[in-house]
């Protein structure tokens, strides 16, 4: 049940201690509690005058309130820690999933990542808040209970003592098979968050396939898998807590009827037998509890995993080595020697043995069949893959570009650039968060989003994104556009067919406004659209993750090559477009 990894927080140690303790005073108000019972009981029995018995319920009286203190004390003492704890770590998977980037967003799924960050935190909560007080007290009450009653009677103690290990069995048992039943319950959670999710962002591809219908009764029966998991648990649950009840009400009746049988033969006082007997439920009482929230803490134990996990996942941290104190230059050469890189899930390398150096403001195209290795390229220039091999910046080491001295230089613009759900300004700002209103409005004046902009009921103030007013995809790619205009820092840029989902004219629009932007700049263009490739300087074939060939286009046409097999493959895609 105890992910002993929480122990690794900061704080956790003095918690465990605070709680053993006040677990420690607990455990003698409860004796105090059983035992003065047990006299007024006794007392009233006896006949005694009510002044003696008003003392015992007094004492009675306080052992119950301190007991009760403790409960409140300890939650007072844990819940802070699980607040710290929850924090930390929704913290430090913001800045994981930051880090690790959006690979493991698609490999995990995006519903899994969202319903982690939110309801996978209060599980966590709620399993830290439960379980570190329900251990200790399984661990200290039980044994100063016991302790006091072998003074009492040692026969009814040790059977107390024998029985107690066959219960911890008994919930061992039950509580593998809930483990197993738990965890299909939290797959099933996770794939349908994943399937929902993933339906929701498809729901105009699957209407216009005319496959909704499919996709709903698809997560109808993910959700059906769920609830069978979830009443599977359940089961268990029960099953558990009914049993755990029914041995430990079979041992109190046991050691009820001995007591009984040993006051009729005189071997014991009605004192001692009556306080054995209160007592006796109060000993089983930590272990039960324990087990009744053993499945509730489940799915929190799950999620606590699941997050330490990802937290565990290796990521390069971002250095700052590389020194380019102008911004990249025209003197600048960037040369990648053996370069290698393998995606955390996959069998092969995705790029193997990149040799590539360029220089100054250069304009490189990469070009390669679907699944090559452009954009894992792309996202390797951009420090976003760190992979293994040489990396020289003039001519100097450098271990990654996940560099800060390199990223500062760096600006992408992507197939669908993301907006964000803010104002048209902020969504604009995005390299260069000084720009004035009157560069914004010149920048999407450049882009030719001037009569869009016009119609907007607040202008630069306008929320656009999910949720709020959209735009189009060639809407969305001049946006992209202005946000690199805006810039005039940066001298790398890296595009990942930027226009791979634009019709022809709008490309053209595009292009127009595109190529002044790459003067003065080093330029890397993943493209599957030709027409490019005079624009460019240097042009890079990639074929399964391998740079095959490389050169100006007349070199590359001068040769027999894999490039002009590719050459006429694409055009026989691309000529029906351009
Ligand atoms: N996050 C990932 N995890 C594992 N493998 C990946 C991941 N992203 C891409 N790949 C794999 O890496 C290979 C190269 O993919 P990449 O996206 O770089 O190709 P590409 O040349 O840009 O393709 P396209 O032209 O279709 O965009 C493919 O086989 C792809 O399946």
């Amino acid at each position: 049940m105890l992910d002993k990894r929480i122990f690794k927080f900061s704080g956790a140690r003095q918690v465990l201690v605070w709680l053993t303790l006040l677990a420690g005073i607990q455990g003698f108000a409860i004796i105090g509690q059983g035992r003065f019972l047990s006299r007024t009981i006794v007392a009233l029995w006896q006949g005694k005058p009510f002044a003696t018995i008003t003392n015992l319920i007094i004492i009675f009286a306080l052992a119950y309130v301190v007991r009760q203190l403790m409960t409140v004390a300890k939650e007072y003492v844990l819940t802070p820690f699980a607040d710290r704890v929850t924090q930390q770590l929704q913290q430090a998977l913001l800045t994981k999933y930051t880090t690790l980037g959006p690979q493991v967003i698609a490999s995990e799924g995006t519903g899994k990542s969202v319903t982690l960050l939110l309801e996978g935190l209060t599980k966590v909560h709620d399993y830290i808040s439960l379980v570190l007080i329900k251990t200790v007290d399984m661990m200290v009450i039980p044994w100063i209970i016991l302790a006091y009653l072998y003074t009492i009677h040692w026969e009814q103690a040790t059977f107390l003592l024998f029985i107690y290990p066959v219960i911890v069995l008994f919930m061992i048992i039950l509580g593998l098979a809930a483990q197993g039943k738990a965890d299909r319950e939290y797959e099933t959670f996770n794939q349908l968050s994943n399937h929902f999710i993933d339906s929701m962002r498809g729901l105009t591809t699957l209407k216009q396939l005319g496959l909704s219908k499919k996709y709903a009764d698809n997560i109808f029966e993910v959700s059906e898998q769920h609830r069978v998991a979830v009443v599977n648990t359940l089961k268990i649950a029960i099953l558990s807590t009914f049993a755990l009840d029914f041995f430990t009400t079979l041992s109190i009746a046991i050691v009820a009827v001995f007591l009984g049988l040993s006051l009729l033969d005189g071997q014991i006082s009605l004192l001692p037998a009556l306080t054995m007997l209160v007592l006796a439920p109060e000993y089983f009482l930590p272990i039960r509890n324990f087990a009744n929230d053993y499945h509730a803490t489940l799915n929190g134990k799950n999620s606590l995993a699941d997050i330490l996990n990802l937290l565990d996942q290796t990521t390069i941290a971002p250095t700052s080595q590389i020194a380019l104190p102008a911004g990249w230059q025209q003197q600048d050469q960037l040369t990648l020697q053996d370069v290698n890189f393998t995606y955390g899930n996959a069998a092969h390398a995705t790029l193997a043995d990149i040799n590539l150096s360029v220089k100054g403001y250069q304009k490189v195209a990469l070009i390669g069949e679907s699944g090559s290795g452009k954009s894992t390229l792309l996202n390797l220039l951009g420090g976003f893959n760190v992979g293994s091999g040489s990396i020289q910046i003039n001519q100097a080491p450098v271990a990654h570009l996940r560099d800060q001295g390199w990223q500062i230089n760096v600006m992408t613009l992507p197939q669908k650039p993301y907006i964000f759900h803010a104002t048209l300004r902020d969504n604009l700002c995005f390299y260069s968060q000084t720009a004035t209103d009157d560069q914004l409005v010149q920048a999407l004046q450049t882009v030719g989003l001037m009569t869009w902009f016009e119609q907007l009921p607040s202008r630069l103030d306008t929320i656009i994104g999910e949720g709020a007013l959209q735009v189009s995809g060639g809407q969305a790619q001049r946006l992209g556009l202005a946000r690199i205009l805006l810039d005039d820092q940066r001298r790398i840029l890296l595009l990942d067919e930027p226009t791979a989902h634009l019709d022809i004219e709008t490309e053209a629009l595009l292009k127009e406004k595109m190529l002044p932007l790459f003067e003065h700049k080093l330029v890397f263009f993943a493209t599957h659209r030709l027409h490019w490739l005079k624009q460019m300087d240097w042009i890079v074939v990639m074929r399964q993750g391998k740079i095959v060939e490389q050169g100006t286009l007349s070199d590359l046409y001068a040769h027999d090559s894999y490039f002009v097999e590719l050459e006429k493959a694409m055009r026989g895609v691309t000529d029906a477009k351009s």
